[in-house]
């Protein structure tokens, strides 16, 4: 009887301690999803606050949608998360060194050039096999873009099947980060739709076991690809971050296993926004045949209506002009998240996405005119990002020290996707469904158009 009695009294403290462990966690967890947040609404504010005060918001908030699987658990920190300091400044550095900086002197170009070629064979191939029909080439671009992420980020000894396997994974992620992040913020939509909810959640699973293979397979033996360059990978195996647990701040350690699937998910995500401007920058070519001829005739030696040769090499200003109105237009983060310095982390959100539309920054605002960036254009010489004494009008890469460090790479890559395809096709209005092109915005991790569906006719050069 007594130990009936025993066991009982021992099952009950149990429980009432792991209730109440429960209850700090939920409750620490649901406050940093209440924190206020202040909502800028106004274009004229958020541009001159990120401007004169970018700096100041250097942080966001741990989760920057209220989602802990991302990031946000100690030791699963990304670039995106971690609080600005040393931490943030060791990934940002490793980043820079592996990846932007042999980007900017040309190592990757020939990857990227096979890619770009790869991509054009394909959407011809679909032209010969569906005739006349329209095509929505979204996955053709995403698979030719992730290709080059993946081969930067692991080499270039990576299974075709297991690319695939990443690539489908990170497009679904997407996906169901849109979903969730509405599931969320309510515990009744997670019963109700348990079962999107348990599928959201099982993606870390899913990231774990597609990357970790390939990191081990790193470490055990280091290639260079057949370009000679050194994958992301490589560099995050090697990278030493502070050690937290050190005040001194002299220690240093290697990253987990969990920080660098973070720090992946978080490269590999990039595909996304550059597919995503491109899209939006063929749709208006399509819209707009004149800015496409236009263009083309940058881009080709065109003699009447006979094309007679390719220009190579960047061409440079109205390429550059389309790719900054489509930037202006439809930034893929129209809105960022940060928190307040030295308060109790208030999430303030800016509209990064209305500065470009603001009527009294620029002329017809809506409309989508490329010569607006042209010399003597109200945007002519209009920097990526704030900073020196360039003018800025728009955000598409933020502001601060956390601005984009992708952006010049991102846009030159978008750059040289529109070149080829413009150079290669012509984009026409669809045939079927009405003939129009449906520009409708779709909200989620980020601003994605509706699937481009477009009629496309090779040229022959
Ligand atoms: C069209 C392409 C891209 C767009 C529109 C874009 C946009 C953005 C924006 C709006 C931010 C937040 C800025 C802020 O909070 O002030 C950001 C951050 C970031 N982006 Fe990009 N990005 C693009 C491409 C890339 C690429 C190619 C990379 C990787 C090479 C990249 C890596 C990052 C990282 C690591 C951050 C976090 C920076 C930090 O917190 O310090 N992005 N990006």
């Amino acid at each position: 009887m007594e130990a009936v009695q025993l066991l009982t009294t021992i099952i009950l403290v149990v429980t009432v301690f792991l209730a109440i462990i429960y209850r700090q966690r939920s409750s620490k967890r649901s406050s940093n999803l209440r924190q206020p947040t202040t909502k800028v609404l106004n274009p004229t504010v958020t541009r001159q606050t990120l401007i004169d005060q970018a700096d100041a918001f250097s942080n966001r908030p741990p989760t920057p949608f209220p989602i802990p699987l991302i990031t946000g658990r100690r030791h699963r920190h990304g670039i995106t998360t971690v609080p600005y300091g040393p931490h943030w400044r060791a990934l940002w550095s490793n980043l820079t060194a592996a990846i932007l900086k042999p980007w900017r002197q040309g190592l990757m170009a020939p990857l990227q050039r096979e890619a770009i070629d790869a991509l054009v064979t394909s959407i011809s191939t679909r032209c010969a096999d569906d005739g006349n029909g329209d095509l929505v080439i979204r996955d053709s671009i995403y698979g030719a873009v992730f290709s080059v992420l993946t081969t930067v980020c692991f080499g270039d000894h990576v299974d075709f099947n297991h690319v695939r396997s990443m690539e489908l994974m990170m497009q679904e992620f997407r996906v169901a980060i849109g979903e969730a992040r509405v599931l969320a913020r309510s515990t009744i939509a997670k019963i109700k739709h348990w079962r999107q909810w348990r599928r959201f959640l099982g993606f870390r699973t899913q990231q774990v076991d597609l990357f970790v293979p390939l990191i081990n397979a790193r470490c055990q033996t280091r290639r260079s690809t057949k370009h000679g360059t050194w994958p992301y990978v490589d560099s995050l195996i090697d990278l030493r971050i502070p050690d937290e647990n050190d005040p001194s701040g002299a220690n240093h350690r290697a990253l987990t296993e969990d920080e660098m699937v973070s720090l992946i998910v978080e490269f590999l995500g990039a595909v996304e926004s550059i597919v995503a401007v491109l899209e939006w920058t063929l749709a208006h070519l399509v819209i707009k045949p004149e800015v496409q001829t236009k263009l083309r005739h940058e881009l080709l030696i065109v003699d009447g209506d006979h094309v007679s040769g390719k220009r190579s090499g960047d061409p440079g200003s109205y390429l550059h002009a389309v790719v900054m109105e489509s930037l202006r237009l439809h930034p893929p983060f129209p809105l960022i998240m940060k928190t307040v310095p030295a308060t109790t982390g208030m999430r303030v959100q800016f509209m990064l996405g209305d500065i470009g539309k603001d009527e009294k920054l620029w002329t017809d605002a809506g409309e989508f005119k490329p010569e607006r960036f042209i010399a003597g254009g109200e945007g002519e010489g209009m920097g990526l990002v704030p900073s020196g004494s360039k003018k800025i009008k728009m955000m598409p890469f933020g502001a601060g020290q956390r601005s984009c460090p992708g952006a010049a790479l991102g846009v030159q890559f978008i750059k040289d996707l529109v070149a080829a395809m413009v150079r290669e096709f012509e984009w026409e209005m669809p045939v079927e469904g009405g003939g129009g092109v449906d520009m409708t915005e779709l909200y989620g991790f980020i601003t994605v158009m509706t699937p481009l569906r477009t009629h496309i006719k090779p040229l022959c050069a």
